[in-house]
């Protein structure tokens, strides 16, 4: 095998995301679900002659060796070297980018987390999928969940998984066109950090027979970013009027879960001009799961 073209990277949103304290790191200690959804990025790996990595497609924004993509591909490599003392032939990787940066939907983090199972793949390194988990998670506090693959509920940086069910319903997600960056608002002044844990089967039985979130949870780093990014204040009061509008992540995304997709396309047709709205469904299972050498 040569290349892996059309494998997909898809967004996540969290559902609800509390902040319950933060470790002498610094790094914050959080509970969320973690939702994968049908949209995202799409990458492409072909391998090279020689043992370079390299992206083939420029992302504006993001320089070719700072792209999490290409650093993933370089510790995976790293490891191959050090467990058979030969490197793996390079790889050109293209990418194709829909998900907006600091969105909060993850794109980088599952691109990142795409390519190693891709390579894992491609290259036949046999790892097993948590020993690609523990590759990414010092790249990304997301790139766990990504490989994890089901709808997660999440603790510690988000890399303490377990699988949960959630609503196969539609979602309106709303860019309200601002980058959040994710450690301007977890070194927040305003950011409580103290929310009480909850356990998971209370997530697990609010939403037996609904989509709604309404009465559980809600993202803590919602308030600090609406008052430093006022566009996505303005996208969670637009949303709301249909139902419980949630910003995903650290934003600047904000979504709103509907029974069905006519109801989805209902509320979309309405998102004014200013914004870029789409709708998308909840995803069980990651694309790549039922892909046989991506992970065991
Ligand atoms: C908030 C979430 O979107 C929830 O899914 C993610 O945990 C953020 O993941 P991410 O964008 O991949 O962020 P990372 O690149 O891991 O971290 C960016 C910065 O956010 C802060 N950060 C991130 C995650 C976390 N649990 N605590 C933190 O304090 C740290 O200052 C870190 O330097
Ligand atoms: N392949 C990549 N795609 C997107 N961003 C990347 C990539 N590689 C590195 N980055 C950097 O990571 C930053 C965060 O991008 P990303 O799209 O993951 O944010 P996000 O959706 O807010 O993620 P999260 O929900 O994890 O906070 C970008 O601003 C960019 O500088």
């Amino acid at each position: 095998m040569r290349a892996l073209n059309n494998c997909p990277a898809p967004a996540k949103l969290n559902l609800f995301l509390h902040v319950t304290g933060r470790r002498p790191d610094g790094y914050h200690l959080l509970q969320t679900v973690f939702q994968l959804i049908d949209r995202g990025d799409v990458l492409h790996f072909t391998l090279r002659e020689d043992d370079a990595i390299r992206r083939v497609t420029d992302v504006p924004g993001v320089p070719e060796q700072d792209d999490l993509i290409v650093r993933a591909a370089r510790l995976l490599q790293a490891e191959v070297v050090r467990r058979t003392g030969r490197a793996p032939a390079g790889v050109d990787i293209a990418i194709d980018k829909i998900l907006p940066m600091g969105g909060g939907l993850g794109g980088g983090s599952s691109d990142a987390a795409t390519t190693l199972m891709a390579l894992n793949a491609l290259w036949q390194s046999g790892l097993s999928r948590q020993e690609l988990m523990d590759i990414g998670l010092p790249l990304g506090a997301d790139i766990p969940f990504f490989i994890f693959g089901r709808t997660a509920f999440a603790e510690g940086v988000g890399e303490a998984l377990r699988e949960v069910d959630a609503p196969d319903c539609w979602y309106v997600v709303i860019e309200p066109g601002v980058s959040v960056p994710t450690a301007k608002i977890f070194t927040s002044e305003h950011l409580t950090r103290n929310t009480p844990l909850v356990i998971m089967s209370d997530f697990s039985s609010h939403y037996a027979n609904r989509s709604d979130l309404r009465g559980f949870g809600r993202n803590d780093l919602q308030q600090v970013a609406t008052r430093l990014f006022p566009p996505v204040a303005e996208a969670v009061e637009w949303l709301g009027a249909y139902g419980d509008a949630r910003m995903t992540g650290s934003g600047a995304c904000v979504f709103c879960a509907f029974d069905g997709e006519d109801e989805a396309d209902a509320v979309l047709a309405k998102v004014p001009a200013a914004w870029t709205g789409w709708k998308a469904k909840a995803l069980a299972h990651h694309p790549l799961d039922a892909v046989p050498g991506f992970g065991k």
